[in-house]
């Protein structure tokens, strides 16, 4: 049975509330100290937020053996995540190639040079969806080595494209390739050598 490429995202529970906190982070860079809000009081009701989630958190072990649970995309990573609130987040569709493809638009918090990408939030992306077109394959495994190669500025702003495809299995040695494009055109592409290796779950 093909994995979960949507990470079973959920409609409410966390996954509201981390899209919220997402909404948070995004509003507090395009505010930065030129905006009216009070960040004072601001700051305070945050860590209201923060005090009331912190005084009801599980055991840190029982929360991994809960995110480990279950196969397929995984709902806590900072590139899908939907319950992550640092990810952007991705969301896979499978293509008739046998490649995985997201479409998304990253704002200010992503950025690195003016108006684009940061060279590592890329790096982020590719390494992530590089290892989830492994799954969508059949055979995954741990990054040992991602190529990249920047050839455009990658903006923020407007709709990308995040792509991979799996290229060979070799005994352990998977290859796998991606690229991140804007209106049709590869600002970042990856090269991938993943080794098939499953580190053991929380249990
Ligand atoms: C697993 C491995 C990479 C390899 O260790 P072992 O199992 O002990 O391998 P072993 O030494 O037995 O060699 C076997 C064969 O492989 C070859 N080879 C090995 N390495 C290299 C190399 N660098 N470069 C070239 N070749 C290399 C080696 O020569 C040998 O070849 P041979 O058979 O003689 O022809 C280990 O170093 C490790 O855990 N590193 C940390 C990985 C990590 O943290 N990654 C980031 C987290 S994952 C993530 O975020 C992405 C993701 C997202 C979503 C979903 C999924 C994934």
């Amino acid at each position: 049975m093909p994995m979960d490429l949507q990470a079973g995202r959920r409609s409410c529970g966390v996954d509201g509330a981390a899209a919220a906190a997402r909404r948070v982070i995004g509003a507090l860079v395009r505010a930065g100290d030129i905006s009216g809000a009070d960040m004072a009081d601001i700051a305070d009701r945050l860590n209201a937020v923060a005090d009331d989630l912190e005084a009801q958190a599980p055991p840190l072990r029982d929360r991994l053996v809960n995110m480990w649970r279950g196969d397929g995309n995984t709902r806590h990573d900072p590139a899908t995540g939907p319950e992550n609130p640092i990810a952007p987040p991705l969301a896979y569709v499978g293509r008739p190639d046998g490649s995985i493809e997201s479409t998304v638009t990253l704002d200010l918090p992503y950025q690195g040079p003016p108006s684009s990408v940061h060279g590592g939030v890329s790096a982020l992306m590719l390494d992530h969806t590089l290892g989830v077109a492994n799954g969508w394959a059949g055979t995954s495994g741990m990054t040992a080595e991602l190529t990249l190669r920047y050839h455009h500025l990658t903006p923020l702003f407007e709709p990308l494209t995040v792509t991979a495809r799996q290229v060979s299995v070799d005994g352990r040695k998977i290859r796998t390739t991606g690229a991140i494009s804007a209106n049709g055109r590869p600002c970042v592409t990856a090269e991938g050598l993943f080794i098939a290796k499953y580190p053991p779950r929380p249990r």
